[in-house]
């Protein structure tokens, strides 16, 4: 397994060891102690999601207040996304800036991202199956979020903006600014 950490400290891209023979693929997606190995302390999921996207659905950016807070490892398992976090933590040097990632089912990169951050996707191919593990369960009344063209954020998601597709509740998100 291959760890880099980006410019958003304590976010980190993983690359698992891919085992191919004749019959297909197998590799191991997510390991505790390789993880925590990484971030220096233990980490314990509560919550697997997934979701299924058709191409050109942007989900985000959002995050849970407060205790509610969830750090995420997040992979796509079929199709691909272009995945944006922006560090909300005001004590971060990288507070306000964001970081952009490809994750595919080709490429099997796998992101952890920390608590204190928002996030978002957009489906990029025809079909996305993304799924994440949480550190925290849902809060409805906890959940947040940025709008994704928050022009402060500068966030260029690299798709026209006529062909997006997002939910009520993400088009009414507040700037960051707002928050
Ligand atoms: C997040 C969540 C949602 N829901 C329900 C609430 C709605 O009835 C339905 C769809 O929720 P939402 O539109 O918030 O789903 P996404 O837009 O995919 O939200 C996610 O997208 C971005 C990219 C994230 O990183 C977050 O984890 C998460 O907010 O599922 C649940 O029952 N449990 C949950 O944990």
């Amino acid at each position: 397994m291959k760890i880099t950490e980006t410019v958003l400290k304590g976010c980190y891209i993983f690359e698992p060891h891919v085992i191919e023979d004749e019959r297909g693929v197998f590799f191991e997606s997510f390991k505790k102690n390789e993880l925590e190995n990484a971030l220096g302390h233990t980490i314990d999921f509560v919550q697997d999601n997934q979701s299924i996207s058709k191409k050109g659905v942007l989900r985000g950016l959002h995050f849970q207040k407060g205790k509610a807070a969830q750090a995420k490892l997040i992979r796509v398992i079929d199709g691909e996304v272009l995945d944006v976090v922006v560090d909300m933590r005001t004590d971060s040097p990288t507070y306000s800036e964001h970081f952009k990632i490809n994750l595919s089912g080709w490429n099997k990169k796998i992101l952890f991202i920390p608590k204190g951050m928002a996030h978002g996707f957009l489906a990029l191919s025809d079909r996305v199956v993304l799924a994440y593990k949480c550190d925290n369960y849902y809060h409805p009344e906890a959940e947040s979020g940025i709008v994704y063209n928050d022009k402060s954020l500068s966030i260029d998601w690299e798709f026209p903006d006529k062909d997006l597709i997002l939910s009520d509740k993400d088009l009414k998100l507040p700037k960051f600014s707002e928050l």
